[in-house]
């Protein structure tokens, strides 16, 4: 089967694994992209961003300082927004962006994961009539700053305040103390000059807990920051250095009241409250990037992935028999066992956030009709979903990175800066144990509806079910039955767990605790609930995407999706045993499946990767090159490092010359 990634001149252990590949790369990427069509155009952007000289680096970012990889990024967004526009439908932007700038941010990242999805979504129509239109068209640049310094999770204690001053018609926003400043707004510190800023309302002394309110924060001519306004960059971070997170204080600014973002709840002039349909209405904008952040983390996980497999294929080292030559990394089991997972975990990841995606955008189309009604799903599911694969993928990374042994190390691996910017997601969007108490919530009430016997919408319509006995193992050799034996083990286990979490925090509330504390003796169990609850839905995901796949990659697939479940089983192996659903024969059946998936899927590891179509340039990985030639790619890298611009630095001839000279005339 071709694998169209074959080239004269590539290193010659990558050549054959992509000649013993047994299904056509292709049309796995088309499938993973949604057609032939966007595959074709996702190539197309890849070659004309390589193509053109204004998005050349004269020396790879690694080795500029923050102010200059700063300054190469915001210049490279301008050719984006500006000259690139108008070539690329708006669902191509992500990946242009990836592959023009790479993935530490620009200064238009939030413009576009949060500000304009706020203002979509959240502000009247005046407002949107009037701010839109400048916003689409980049004449102003605006962020999302809701973090204070002192808080981040709890929304409700945050302490900007909006207080409605009905003699003027105006919100007077306020940072009453230091640990008010708002602080890591993405692009808040130097490149947005407005706002969507998060405040408690008050009117007539009555605090309505958090709006959204738009606010200008530079002049349009000269981007000073106007009176009353304090901002700044936070400073360097592990990651996501070329953003400029922010800090930000108000000193009393006025705003005129059409400014509040008044789509959902709203203030009359005469300081008339009206709530929204649903009172989380102005949480939107983190539910839109929750819910693409799914994808895109996806994506990080696949180039790790492709990085370490690539590597592991062209990486020589030792024998696993005597005699003959060195074997290459990527057969010994242990590499395998590292490497496979990732790359099931990445596609399982994708095809999830692809779901997601989808299902948000129902839910979008509800809320404009005035029903909210799929909101409390999407919010349980890209809670867990988020929490989720963002750890997940910090793992997956690390253990690529470490896969890779010292070379992994290095920044010329790409994989420390992918680690950096994956574990972000851990935090931002809301905190992973948090989210995950969301996602819980929304598990008991689908335990109560469930023994109530009310119908359940599709995430957690396994919780109304009856378990059988698990028939894993027991299904003789047919990997279809096999498959459904395994989603029904899931399913049990993630029902037995939300069932369990529930009865705990009942049998605490019966003791006497109010539901509150009892809640919190039974985090540890009812965020375990959301993990399993959430990983089940990746499963059924997966497994949704196998049957409906062409019968042209249907076998990969297959494989792949065997892997997948072979592996969370036996990851999860202390819930399947926990209960007696499981027994210890079965877990043992498990591990010996997963071995031999390893096995069957290593001829196809190096095409399987190649099919997450990544481009050189967006890979940035001196490791993970499609041609397989590291080793002179990786002295050529090395010797740009500024440390190389002299063969004796000034910090040797200061001191250390010094030093040894001092030392060698006392003898
Ligand atoms: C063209 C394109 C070009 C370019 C590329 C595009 C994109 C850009 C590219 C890159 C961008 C990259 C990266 C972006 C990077 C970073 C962005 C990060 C931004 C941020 O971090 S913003 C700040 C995020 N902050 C948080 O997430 C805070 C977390 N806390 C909370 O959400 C809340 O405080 C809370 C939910 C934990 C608690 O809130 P509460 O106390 O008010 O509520 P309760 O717990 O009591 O719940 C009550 C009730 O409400 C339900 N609920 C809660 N939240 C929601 C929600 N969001 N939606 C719906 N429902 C919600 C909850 O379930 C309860 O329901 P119940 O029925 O009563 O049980
Ligand atoms: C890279 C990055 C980009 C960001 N971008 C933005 C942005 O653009 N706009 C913006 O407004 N914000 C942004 N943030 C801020 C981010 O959203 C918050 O940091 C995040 O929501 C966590 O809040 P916190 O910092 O208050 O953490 P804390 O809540 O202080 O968390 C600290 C610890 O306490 C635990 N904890 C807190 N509450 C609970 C609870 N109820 N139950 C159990 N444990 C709990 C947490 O799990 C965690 O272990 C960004 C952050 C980062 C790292």
């Amino acid at each position: 089967m071709p694998n169209r990634c074959i080239r004269p001149g590539d290193n010659p252990d990558l050549t054959k694994e992509r000649e013993t590949c047994t299904f056509d790369t292709d049309e796995l990427a088309a499938n993973l992209y949604g057609s032939r069509r966007n595959l074709e155009r996702r190539r197309e952007i890849s070659q004309k961003v390589s193509a053109d000289p204004d998005f050349a680096d004269p020396i790879p970012h690694e080795f500029l300082s923050r102010e200059k990889a700063v300054d190469a990024t915001a210049k490279k967004s301008k050719v984006i927004f500006q000259k690139w526009k108008n070539l690329v439908k708006p669902e191509e932007m992500p990946h242009l962006v990836n592959e023009a700038v790479g993935i530490q941010g620009f200064p238009l990242a939030l413009h576009h994961a949060m500000f304009l999805p706020s203002l979509n979504s959240q502000a009247d129509d005046d407002l949107a009539a009037e701010i839109l239109p400048r916003a689409k068209a980049y004449e102003i640049i605006g962020t999302y700053a809701q973090t204070e310094m002192g808080h981040g999770t709890n929304l409700r204690e945050l302490e900007t305040t909006a207080t409605y001053d009905k003699t003027t018609q105006e919100f007077v926003i306020n940072t009453p103390t230091r640990k008010a400043m708002k602080w890591w707004p993405g692009n808040l510190g130097k490149m947005s000059n407005y706002a969507v800023v998060c405040c408690q309302l008050i009117i007539d002394g009555k605090n309505l807990g958090p709006h959204n309110f738009l606010v200008q924060l530079r002049c349009e001519k000269t981007h000073e920051p106007l009176p009353g306004i304090t901002v700044g960059d936070i400073g360097p971070k592990i990651a996501y250095n070329t953003t400029d997170n922010g800090f930000l204080a108000l000193d009393n600014v006025r705003i005129p009241r059409r400014q509040m973002l008044m789509k959902h709840a709203k203030v009359s002039p005469d300081g008339t409250y009206t709530p929204p349909i649903h009172a989380k209405l102005n949480y939107g904008a983190m539910v839109h990037v929750r819910a693409h952040m799914i994808y895109s983390h996806g994506h990080l996980l696949a180039r790790a992935a492709a990085v370490a497999t690539r590597y592991s294929a062209v990486r020589r080292q030792g024998r696993i028999e005597n005699g003959g030559p060195e074997v290459q990394i990527l057969d010994y089991q242990t590499q395998q066992h590292r490497i496979f997972p990732q790359i099931a975990r990445a596609y399982a990841i994708l095809f999830a956030g692809q779901e997601v995606r989808d299902q948000y955008a129902k839910t979008l189309e509800g809320i404009a009709n005035g029903q909210a009604d799929l909101l409390p799903d999407l919010h349980a599911l890209t809670s867990g979903l988020k929490s989720v694969v963002t750890f997940m993928g910090g793992l997956g990374i690390e253990q690529c990175r470490m896969s890779c042994g010292g070379h992994g190390y290095s920044d010329a691996s790409g994989l420390p800066k992918l680690y950096g910017v994956q574990i972000g997601g851990c935090t931002y969007e809301g905190e992973n144990m948090v989210m995950l108490q969301q996602t819980a919530r929304y598990l008991m009430k689908g335990v109560k509806w469930a023994e109530q016997g009310k119908s359940l919408s599709p995430s957690i319509a396994y919780l109304g079910k009856k378990s059988g006995k698990s028939l894993i193992g027991l299904k003789g050799g047919d990997i279809t039955r096999e498959h459904e034996a395994i989603l029904e083990t899931l399913e049990h286990t993630a029902r037995r767990l939300a069932i369990d979490a529930s009865q705990l925090w009942e049998k605490r509330i019966k003791g006497g605790e109010c539901k509150e504390r009892a809640w919190n003796g039974v985090t540890v169990e009812m965020n375990r609930a959301s993990r399993v609850y959430t990983r089940l839905f990746m499963a059924r995901s997966f497994h949704r995407r196998l049957l409906s796949s062409p019968s042209s990659i249907r076998s990969v697939l297959s494989d792949l999706f065997s892997l997948y479940l072979h592996y969370e089983c036996v990851d999860m192996a202390q819930h399947l045993l926990e209960d007696g659903h499981c027994n210890g024969g079965q877990i043992q059946y498990l591990k010996k499946r997963l071995y031999e998936d390893l096995t069957t899927l290593r001829p196809n590891a190096v095409s399987l990767v190649d099919s997450f179509e990544i481009s050189d340039r967006e890979l940035n990985s001196v490791l993970g090159r499609r041609d397989g030639n590291v080793y002179e790619a990786l002295f050529q890298w090395a010797k740009q490092s500024e440390l190389n611009y002299t063969d004796v630095l000034p910090a040797v001839k200061n001191y250390m010359m010094p030093m040894m000279e001092e030392n060698r005339s006392k003898l």
